[in-house]
């Protein structure tokens, strides 16, 4: 039996991240994303889904500064950027250099576990620089040289506007990457371990990830949620925009998840967040029409906001660019992703599934001449 989009198809074992779609509830290493968004850092979350255990005070020290050690790009990478024509999305700036990265890595024969984590590290610390450094040559400013403090969060909004982010905005931010960190066997993550499966480098399997992230069904919505918000404009706008875009039979970003029947406990606390930037910056209006469109398309087609919904006012009212949207999915995602191929490395076997033919029977092969 067939199953379209491996519907509840049960692909692996793993011990990362826990999902109920019935209750709705959320968990890495059996510990609940509600504590991890109100207690925890980005930093220590990304140590819990490497090593699957909290970090004592050192290890949560010794990870930080490690994170912060690595946020320098090699020149070349920024050199390669330089080579490419400014309208190349983030997204695609993202893929391509993650996949430079590799001619740059001192020992790619070493596939030890500690070389797979030294990588994940690197690749977590890099990703922020690849990003806001991209903004900066598009725009041609000048990059903004990574902070040797502060946190992932902290510094991805500094190397964004070249001034030290407001500890509220800097601590939205890292709760933010800490909702967005993980997702069991999402798409991304999926392509991810099935790359790492064939025993392909980290880089082959982040840039796999990042690929399938990038789509409009995936990371790529919270980038289309904004531009929605923007088209519609004001709240008393969302009522014939939706009645329209549903007639057409549209689907509306940020709705629905193949998992989630309930709320998705992400967006509670994403929820909130758009609520008191709106407040924060005396500018309601993006909280407010997304509250409208949640509840239009709650009552008309019982769709559930997702993840995407929510972060991308959050993230438009901390003046991110609507395009770095997805990317800065990425820049928190990339934790999972590395703590999955290296729980995928260590205990491995490809991974290939089987299609239902449903093809032509077995044809005789007429050769061109006699094809007409
Ligand atoms: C981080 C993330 O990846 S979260 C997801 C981000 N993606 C989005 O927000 C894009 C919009 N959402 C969607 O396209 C879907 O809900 C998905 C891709 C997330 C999940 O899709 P699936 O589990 O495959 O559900 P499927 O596509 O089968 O949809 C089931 C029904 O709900 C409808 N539906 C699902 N989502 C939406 C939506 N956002 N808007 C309108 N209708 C929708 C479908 O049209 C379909 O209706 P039908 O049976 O009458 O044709
Ligand atoms: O789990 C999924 O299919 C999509 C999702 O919410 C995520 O990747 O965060």
């Amino acid at each position: 039996m067939t199953t379209e989009g491996l519907e509840d198809v049960v692909a692996t074992t793993s011990r990362i991240c826990d999902l109920d779609g019935k209750l709705g509830k959320l968990t890495y290493y059996g510990i609940d994303i509600h504590d991890l968004a109100r207690h925890s850092s980005f930093e220590e979350t990304a140590y819990l889904l490497w090593h699957g255990v909290l970090p004592t005070k050192a290890q949560l020290a010794e990870v930080e500064q490690q994170l912060r050690a690595n946020r320098a790009l090699p020149s070349r990478i920024i050199d390669l950027m330089h080579l490419l024509p400014s309208s190349t999305t983030p997204m695609d700036v993202l893929r391509t250099t993650v996949s430079a990265l590799v001619a740059f890595d001192d020992d790619l024969s070493d596939k030890s576990t500690a070389a797979n984590e030294r990588r994940a590290i690197r690749l977590t610390s890099a990703l922020p620089t690849i990003i806001m450094t991209w903004n900066s040559i598009r725009e041609k400013r000048n990059p903004v040289e990574p902070l040797q403090t502060g946190t992932h969060a902290a510094n991805m909004l500094y190397m964004l506007t070249g001034k030290e982010p407001d500890a509220y905005t800097a601590r939205a931010l890292d709760v933010a990457l800490i909702l967005h960190a993980d997702h069991e066997l999402n798409a991304s993550t999926f392509a991810a371990r099935v790359t790492a499966g064939t025993k392909a480098d980290m880089y082959a399997s982040v840039v796999a990830a990042i690929s399938a992230l990038s789509g409009p069904l995936h990371g790529g919505a919270n980038e289309q949620v904004i531009r929605m918000l923007l088209r519609i404009g004001e709240v008393r706008n969302v009522e014939p925009y939706l009645e329209d875009a549903l007639a057409r039979k549209e689907r509306i970003m940020g709705f629905g998840h193949r998992v989630y029947r309930t709320e998705d406990p992400r967006a509670t606390h994403l929820r909130a967040m758009s609520q008191e930037l709106g407040e924060r910056t005396g500018d309601s209006r993006w909280y407010e029409m997304s509250r409208a469109i949640e509840e239009y398309i709650k009552g008309h087609k019982g769709l559930n906001a997702n993840v995407d919904f929510y972060s991308a006012s959050v993230y438009y009212m901390m003046g991110i660019p609507i395009d770095l949207d997805t990317p800065i999915f990425a820049s928190s995602r990339i934790s999972g992703w590395t703590a999955h191929i290296l729980e995928q490395y260590a205990n491995n076997r490809l991974i290939r599934p089987r299609a239902d033919y449903v093809g032509a029977k077995i044809t005789e092969y007429v050769p061109v001449e006699q094809r007409g």
